[in-house]
């Protein structure tokens, strides 16, 4: 019943495409996925330079196990094509497009992905995708988005654009975004990919940050597109599992052990049957508490 464990993605951080420090240091934080952004964080006079520098940086700089994600620009603009061909020649792992409203816009940028792949000596099928969900028609297309290639990793809510589109803005406690929040996030586990949930600006309110992490993580969001490195630590500690939760998993883990030994399929804990979502969802808390540092080598509880 060994499931493969799915990547973690609890945090995506944005880098400005056209800041070299920032490019240069991005993979010191423990992001678990590092995004180049070649769209909005860039002015039109620096969009060529700052492909340059992320393709350098895809090329020579070492960021350990991060993932690594690029936002190109949009469909609609001049410097897609550009985008595409030399993100896909440097090897990155996933392209994220912005402004997704519709299947074929997907099915699009997989034609030219597959396109450069050949162009450049890769086998075809390498570079994952995910789209980026920023409007009314993106969100009421969503289930259609998430399924539109094998290709696809995940599924992003983007606030900011999404509450201009829909004539708001945000609010401390989120209501405008709950119906677009549920629709990426059934549309991205009706695919079986990854659902994100969007950027949180404000710098100075640590509280509504946390309040907005929360919400999201009880919702079943993976996790969230970041603006900073300060957020990091704080959605991995939202993310992390409680002792009880870690030791209930434990004893789950343990039970479904013993249940394969003496061959039997149902499996009784203190009187309790544990079915098949019980065991996943343990699985997934032992592999939190492995990344949050939360055992020792023979896999106990750490007390802190
Ligand atoms: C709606 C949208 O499209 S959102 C997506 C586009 N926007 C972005 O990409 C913005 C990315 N974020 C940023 O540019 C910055 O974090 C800002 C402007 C929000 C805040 O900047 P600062 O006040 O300088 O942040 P802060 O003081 O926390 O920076 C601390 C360190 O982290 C670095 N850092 C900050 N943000 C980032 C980032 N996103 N990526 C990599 N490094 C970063 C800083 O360079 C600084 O490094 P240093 O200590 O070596 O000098
Ligand atoms: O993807 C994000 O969260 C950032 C973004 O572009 C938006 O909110 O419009
Ligand atoms: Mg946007």
């Amino acid at each position: 019943m060994a499931e493969k464990e799915e990547r973690l993605r609890r945090t995506m951080m944005f880098v400005p495409g056209n800041n070299p420090a920032m490019v240069k240091d991005a993979g010191i934080y423990g992001a678990d996925s590092i995004m180049f952004d070649l769209e909005d964080a860039v002015s039109m006079a620096e969009k060529d330079a700052a492909r340059v520098l992320v393709y350098e940086a895809l090329k020579t700089q070492d960021y350990g196990n991060a993932e690594l994600v690029v936002r190109i620009n949009g469909l609609d603009t001049s410097y897609y094509a550009n985008d595409v061909k030399a993100m896909v020649k440097a090897g990155i792992d996933v392209i994220r497009l912005p402004k997704v409203e519709s299947a074929e816009m997907i099915q699009q940028l997989e034609k030219d992905v597959a396109a450069a792949e050949t162009e450049f000596g890769l086998p075809v099928g390498t570079t994952h995708l995910m789209a980026a969900i920023e409007s009314a028609k993106g969100v009421l297309n969503a289930p259609a988005i998430a399924a539109a290639s094998d290709r696809m990793i995940g599924v992003a809510l983007s606030a900011e654009d999404y509450t201009t589109d829909m004539k708001t803005h945000r609010y401390p406690d989120g209501a405008e975004l709950e119906f677009a929040r549920n629709m990426v996030l059934h549309a991205a586990r009706a695919a079986g990919i990854a659902a994100f949930d969007t950027v949180f600006t404000n710098m100075a309110d640590p509280d509504g940050f946390y309040r907005e992490t929360r919400h999201i993580h009880q919702l079943g969001f993976d996790g969230k597109s970041l603006v900073n490195p300060r957020q990091i630590p704080m959605v991995n500690s939202v993310y992390e599992p409680t002792k009880d939760e870690v030791v209930k998993a434990q004893k789950v883990i343990a039970a479904i052990e013993e249940a394969r030994i003496k061959g039997s399929g149902v499996i009784s804990m203190n009187g309790q049957m544990v079915d098949r979502p019980v065991v996943l969802r343990a699985q997934r808390v032992m592999q939190l508490a492995k990344v949050s540092n939360l055992l020792d080598e023979e896999g106990n509880y750490i007390e802190k």
